[in-house]
């Protein structure tokens, strides 16, 4: 495991803070972390409310955290599951790596490249009013890309198996983000965004 203090680069020119570390889990340790994660996750297909309709996503979800929170986005109300061994362990290695505490965890399983999540911030109520969201990658590289509400500057970059990017400050106020879909990625990615929801 890398410390992450060497080389700190914010990827947003401004109004925000990402800031991408490559390689926080080895490639064997990032391999052991996804067969488990597949395997132990109690994965349910997310629901959306759009335009007065309920939507299923083919993509997977699964939230887990320290107390039974109540967390609504997308007008649907999620309860968090009690934390399991694999991901309380992989919780405190990402808190000691960056530095900072997290009580909650959101997961997501795309299949692959046909499923992706679009443009959004990460700005509900629950997560207080600058979040600290530390996103970890296993499985393909896919594409990640910020998009400016004012502006519409955009950044993008490849988010690698194993490795962590942060997102502070007030990068949810200003900054968009997605994970576009592509048609050439046929392999699976799991994504774990560790969280603080306040007065849970
Ligand atoms: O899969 C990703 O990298 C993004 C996930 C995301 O933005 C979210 O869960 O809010
Ligand atoms: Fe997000």
């Amino acid at each position: 495991m890398k410390l992450f203090n060497n080389n700190v680069q914010n990827l947003l020119p401004y109004d925000g803070e990402a800031i991408y570390h490559e390689g926080v889990l080895d490639p064997i340790e990032a391999d052991k972390y996804f067969d488990i994660f597949l395997k132990e996750i109690a994965w349910v297909n997310d629901e959306a409310i759009m335009f007065g309709r309920r939507i299923i996503t083919k993509r997977k979800v699964a939230w887990y955290g320290d107390a039974d929170y109540k967390y609504s986005y997308s007008r649907i109300d999620r309860h968090a599951l009690p934390w399991i061994d694999s991901l309380r362990m992989i919780k405190q290695q990402i808190e000691e790596t960056c530095g900072k505490t997290f009580n909650s965890c959101l997961l997501n399983l795309y299949h692959n490249g046909s499923e992706g999540m679009s443009w959004h911030s990460d700005d509900e109520k629950e997560l207080g009013n600058d979040p600290i969201i530390a996103s970890l990658s296993l499985g393909v590289n896919r594409k990640f890309s910020f998009k400016h509400k004012q502006t519409k500057a955009t950044v993008s970059l490849a988010l690698n198996h194993g490795s962590v990017l942060l997102m502070q400050g007030s990068t949810q106020h200003y900054w968009l983000h997605s994970l576009p879909k592509s048609t050439k990625i046929t392999g699976p990615r799991i994504n774990l965004t560790f969280r603080n929801i306040i007065g849970g």
